[in-house]
Order: structure tokens, then sequence, then C-alpha cells
């Protein structure tokens, strides 16, 4: 089923604010030559979102609505300026590194940016293109399938509470699909359930590593409230359902069409900054068909912890995460 466009609630930057973003990340980026996540530049990116507005952090404040997620629309790129859309993460370089910078100093406002040893070489901010090659897969890198929806890292504890996607181009208006379980209508044995911790999440394509991993997979609940309402941590595409009792899929079928049923459609434009709260919303995209000429969509992504955060069970103090270890920022 394809989602309904809805209009996802935007926070529009005001001139001022995207004004003090953007010369702060130039001048990140001036001073480093590169957006490569030396400490050093860490650390001058912590102290310049320290120093931002009142504003800009006001803008940048926790999710707030139902919807789970919100965009921050105002900052400006140059379809020219960027050049082409890079083939692969692995060959896109510096490129567009000043957004590296923009999403580094965002994240940072808004808690502490992670970056993973076994995922596009340690860097903080990952370049999302289709990639040749990669057309069928379930991660970033494809195109003509549909990307299910999916928690973030879902195989992991140290995995993002907020996951940030930047817009640099996408000029076919593909877009990326958001389902909130704070809109999703579950019975309460269903609840009880996908509580249960019954079915591991297994590492997605995106870490070889981690995929080859010799320990047992920990059985994880799929839905749980975190106090304040409905939780979830789902990836169907690496959960072993055969293995679950028929009345265990049952109930996760009934979560997939929920979650089908209330999902919408968000088409980034070129400047959106896309925040998804990642213990909230699954998120996704729709198939398209890439051209590989340099016009190809193109997202940068961040990932992010909120310290104190406490949307996650216990027991996720004792996974092994498969070996892969979630580098902070910021110790
Ligand atoms: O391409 C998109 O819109 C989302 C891709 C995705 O799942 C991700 O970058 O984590
Ligand atoms: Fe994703």
């Amino acid at each position: 089923m394809t989602p309904a466009p809805a209009p996802a609630p935007v926070r529009a930057l005001d001139d001022a604010s995207i004004d003090e973003l953007s010369r702060a990340a130039q001048r990140i980026l001036d001073e480093f030559g590169s957006s490569a996540a030396r400490p050093e530049l860490l650390e001058r990116v912590a102290d310049t979102a320290a120093g931002l507005s009142e504003t800009i952090r006001r803008q940048c404040r926790p999710v707030d609505t139902a919807d789970g997620l919100f965009v921050l629309r105002g900052l400006p790129v140059d379809d020219t300026e960027i050049g082409p859309t890079p083939l692969s993460w692995a060959t896109a370089g510096d490129s567009a590194a000043v957004w590296d910078v923009l999403l580094l100093l965002l994240s940072t406002v808004m808690g502490n940016p992670i970056a993973w040893a076994g995922q596009q070489d340690g860097q903080f901010v990952h370049n999302i293109v289709p990639s040749p090659g990669h057309e069928r897969e379930q991660t970033g890198a494809s195109s003509t399938v549909l990307l299910s929806p999916h928690t973030e890292d879902a195989f992991h504890p140290g995995r993002a509470h907020l996951l940030m996607l930047g817009c640099l181009r996408n000029h076919d208006h593909i877009a990326t699909t958001a389902a909130s379980i704070r809109k999703a209508r579950l019975a309460e044995e269903d609840v009880a359930l996908l509580s249960r911790p019954e079915l591991p999440i297994l590492p997605d394509d995106a870490y070889a590593e981690a995929q080859g991993f010799g320990g047992l997979p920990p059985k994880v609940p799929t839905v749980w409230d975190s106090g304040d309402g409905l939780t979830l941590r789902f990836d169907p595409a690496y959960t072993p359902l055969d293995d679950a009792t028929a009345e265990h899929r049952a109930a996760y079928g009934r979560l997939e069409d929920e979650l089908a049923r209330v999902s919408v459609a968000v088409s980034l434009e070129p400047g959106d900054v896309l925040v998804v709260d990642n213990d909230l919303v699954v998120h996704g995209r729709v198939p398209f068909q890439a051209r590989y000429d340099g016009t190809d969509r193109w997202l940068k992504r961040a990932s992010v912890r909120v310290p104190g955060r406490r949307t996650r069970p216990a027991a996720e103090a004792n996974e092994h995460g498969y070996g892969q270890a979630a580098i902070q920022a910021y110790a």
C-alpha cells in the first residue's frame, strides 16, 4: 500500500537562524578542510553548538506531536555547488561536506551524535544514495524495492533515539515513509503478546561484520510502554518470523497492518532536515528508478542518542549488539 501524502509538522527556520547555522558550518569546514570526524573537529562542533541561539535551540526541541517527527525547513542548497550525486557512500568523500557539519551541529544541539565502526567507515554523517548493484537491498543504497518500514539499527541496544535525514537533492520527489506507533490502534492482547521477548532482530545488510557474529541472537520485545506511551523496535525484514508461534505471528501481522494504515509519505525538498523519533516511528522509502547520472536523490543521515532518555527496556543493557559498538561523539 502506498502511504498517503500527509503534511509533516514543519518547523521553519527564520533567516537569522539559517544565516547563523550556515556561517557556523562553513567556518568549521574552512578551519578543518574536510568534514571527516576528527576529535578536534567534533570538539569545535560541540563548542559552536553550545553557542547557538535560543531560537535555533527551540526549533531543535524534542518531537512534540504523535507524528513522532518534524521537518526543519529553510537551510539553503545550491544544486550546482553540491556537485553530482555520488554513486555510493564509499566514493562520496567530502561531497557537500558543509552539510555533514550542519547535521553534526544540529545533532549536537539535540543530543550526542553516534557512528558505527562497521558502517560507512565510522563516519558520523552518512551519504544515502542509490548505488549500482544494491538496487534490491533493504538498505539506504537500494532503489527499485520498497524499503520496508524499520526502526533504524533495530538489532542494536545502542541504536539512535533520533534519526536525522537532510535532503540535498530529490528531483523526483521520492518519499520517505513514516509510521508512528502513537497513531496505531492495537488491542490490549496484541500489545501484551508483542511485549514478550519472543524473536530476535538480526543485523541488517549494512553491517557485514555483525552478520558473521557467533553469539546467540537475543530475543527482544517488539512494543512496550515506556511510561509516556507505546514505543517500538521493529524490523520485519530482519526478524525470523517463522520461528514465532502462530499467535505471535498473527499479532505481528496486525501491527504491520496498523503501521501501514497510519503511514505517511514525506517527500523531502532540498534543504529539509527530517527528524524522526526512532522510538516512536518506523521509516522506509518508496521504490524508484535510479539514473546513476549524478542527478539521483541524495540524503545525508545522522543518528543521535539523547542522554538520560529512558525509553528502552532495562534488559537491553545485557545485549551483545552482535559485536558492534556505537561510537558516541562526546563521551
Ligand atoms: O531513503 C530514505 O528516505 C530513508 C532511508 C533509510 O532508511 C535510512 O537512511 O535510514
Ligand atoms: Fe533507515
